[in-house]
């Protein structure tokens, strides 16, 4: 099979290449490196380096790439950036993947799997989300990945596009084998900040709000290893032979911010110098998936199940890469 990547210099992206790879497929990377790297692509795979929001930029690319299937990562995805500018967000996101979207039924590609989120759902009670939760996205960023859920929706109706919509909940830690890992050049996740932090490269971490309806205060989220999460994708691929689906990924289990920082703590054996800030606006309170039909559809199940052991990948391939990928 000929995969197309979009986004597949970017960190879960590049994950889900080795992955495809592993597995003895034929890839291209379509990306504008705006936010990845040239570097994180593997010298064997193909790249095109173009901007997904330009529509003959992208009937190029698939021209190139001739994909049977594409697997559509590009994007931004920071929830506060996206309450700061949301219609930015909105046209970025939408626009690009409109324009995939299109581009995949001009070149009668069969299947294409959309990065979603997690951040679709504004969590209202402590039980975990499954795929029926009612979507209520607290942000702009929320927002852009349900309107394209709806798009794939009206081009399965219209076209026959198979679309697996696997809204991830926080992606974490780095290839197991530490081919690839997380750089951002503006890092704002909690599990590279507070890693950079324990290793003296950051002065502080601020923990965003302590009033939230929690057990500690701070927001709770649910960590999926990156390299789960492109099994998921591996795993959802035959399913779309015959028709679309949308599925949580996560653990299933949740840890607030602290409990992160404490587990950076005993995982680098170093104290993270850490305090308690504002909240940052747009978060939810806490976002836990229930993956039961994920696992149940596809026999998916995360191989990293504990949060000391996602973060211990990402802090062996941060030591050994203490300048991310300009290393
Ligand atoms: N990281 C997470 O925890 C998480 C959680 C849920 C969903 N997601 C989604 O997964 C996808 C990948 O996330 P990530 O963490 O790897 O992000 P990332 O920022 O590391 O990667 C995104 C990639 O897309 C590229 N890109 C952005 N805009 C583009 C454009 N207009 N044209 C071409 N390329 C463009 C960037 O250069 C980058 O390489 C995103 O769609 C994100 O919304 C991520
Ligand atoms: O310096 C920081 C950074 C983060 N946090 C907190 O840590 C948690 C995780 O924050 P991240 O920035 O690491 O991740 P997000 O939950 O904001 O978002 C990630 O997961 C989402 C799905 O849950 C989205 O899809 C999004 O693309 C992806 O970046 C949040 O409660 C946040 O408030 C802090 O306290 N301090």
């Amino acid at each position: 099979m000929r995969y197309l990547v979009t986004g597949g210099a970017g960190f879960v992206g590049s994950h889900v290449v080795l992955a495809l790879q592993d597995a003895g497929h034929t890839v291209t990377v379509v990306d504008d490196l705006s936010l990845g790297h040239r570097s994180a692509i593997p010298a064997s795979v193909g790249f095109i380096e173009a901007d997904l929001r330009d529509r003959a930029a992208t009937a190029a690319a698939f021209a190139g790439a001739a994909p049977d299937a594409v697997l559509h990562f590009a994007g931004r995805s920071l929830v506060g950036e996206s309450m700061r500018n949301p219609l930015d967000y909105l046209h970025d996101n939408v626009v690009s993947s409109l324009n995939v979207i299109g581009q995949s039924v001009a070149h009668g590609v069969r299947k294409i799997v959309f990065s979603s989120t997690a951040a679709l759902f504004s969590q209202t009670n402590a039980a975990p989300l499954t795929e029926d939760s009612p979507i209520d996205p607290s942000s702009p960023y929320g927002e852009s990945k349900a309107m394209v859920e709806r798009a794939l929706y009206w081009a399965d109706r219209a076209h026959g596009l198979k679309s697996a919509c696997l809204r991830y909940f926080n992606a974490g830690g780095a290839d197991p084998h530490g081919r690839a890992g997380e750089d951002h050049t503006f890092e704002t996740h909690l599990i590279p900040l507070a890693i950079d932090t324990a290793l003296g490269r950051l002065p502080e971490l601020v923990v965003f709000g302590q009033d939230y309806p929690t057990r500690d205060g701070s927001c709770i989220r649910d960590y999926v290893h990156v390299s789960d999460l492109a099994q998921a994708h591996l795993a959802v691929l035959p399913l779309l032979e015959t028709r679309s689906a949308t599925y949580n990924v996560g653990t299933g289990r949740g840890y607030s911010a602290v409990e992160v920082v404490q587990s950076v703590e005993r995982v680098t054996g170093r104290p993270v110098n850490w305090r308690w800030g504002p909240r940052r606006a747009g978060d939810p309170a806490r976002l836990v998936a229930d993956a039961t039909r994920l696992r149940d559809d596809t026999g998916w199940h995360p191989q990293f199940d504990d949060l000391d052991a996602i973060v211990a990948t990402a802090v062996r391939w941060r030591q050994a890469h203490p300048h991310g990928y300009a290393d």
